[in-house]
């Protein structure tokens, strides 16, 4: 095999540290936020716990690692009052923090995940709860 011919492994456009970042920056907002806020607090008795399920979470959809073991629908279908203005919101902060990252490749990337993530979550969500009633889309925010 030629020099030329050696695979070379192309690095990530993104970083684990970008993403623990991106995690803990999303919740500094979203804790604060009036609508969310308050969600958060009822239901996440683990902070810690919570920040590595999510990192996890994020690093397994951007950098392809295996580690998250959980279970989103389920847990977003026991959290009662959810509303597509709730999912939006949480979309808003998401877009936001990534924007802020200074690395538009996570970004577009990160942000592109969630809005599908978000409909599917919100698409269960009225199938669920509320099956007998027109499905609402999200709005793109
Ligand atoms: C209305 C919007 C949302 C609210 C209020 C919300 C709230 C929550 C809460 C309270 C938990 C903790 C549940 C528990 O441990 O029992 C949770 C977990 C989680 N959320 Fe959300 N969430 C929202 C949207 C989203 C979206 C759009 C995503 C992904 C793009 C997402 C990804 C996750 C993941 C991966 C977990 C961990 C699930 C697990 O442990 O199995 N969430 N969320």
């Amino acid at each position: 095999m030629t020099q030329s011919q050696i695979p070379v492994s192309h690095p990530s456009p993104y970083t684990e540290e970008e993403i623990s970042h991106l995690v803990h920056a999303f919740y500094t907002k979203a804790r604060k936020d009036p609508s969310l806020g308050p969600i958060f607090e009822a239901h996440v008795t683990d902070w810690d716990a919570h920040f590595v399920q999510m990192i996890n979470f994020w690093s397994g959809n951007l950098l392809g690692t295996n580690r998250f073991r959980g279970a989103p629908m389920p847990k977003h279908l026991a959290i009662p009052e959810l509303s597509p203005q709730l999912f939006e919101r949480w979309l808003q902060i998401f877009k936001q923090t990534t924007q802020e990252l200074d690395n538009p490749a996570l970004a577009q990337q990160a942000t592109a995940m969630a809005n599908r993530i978000a409909e599917r979550l919100w698409m269960g969500y009225q199938m669920t709860h509320s099956p007998d009633k027109p499905m609402v889309a999200l709005r793109e925010v």
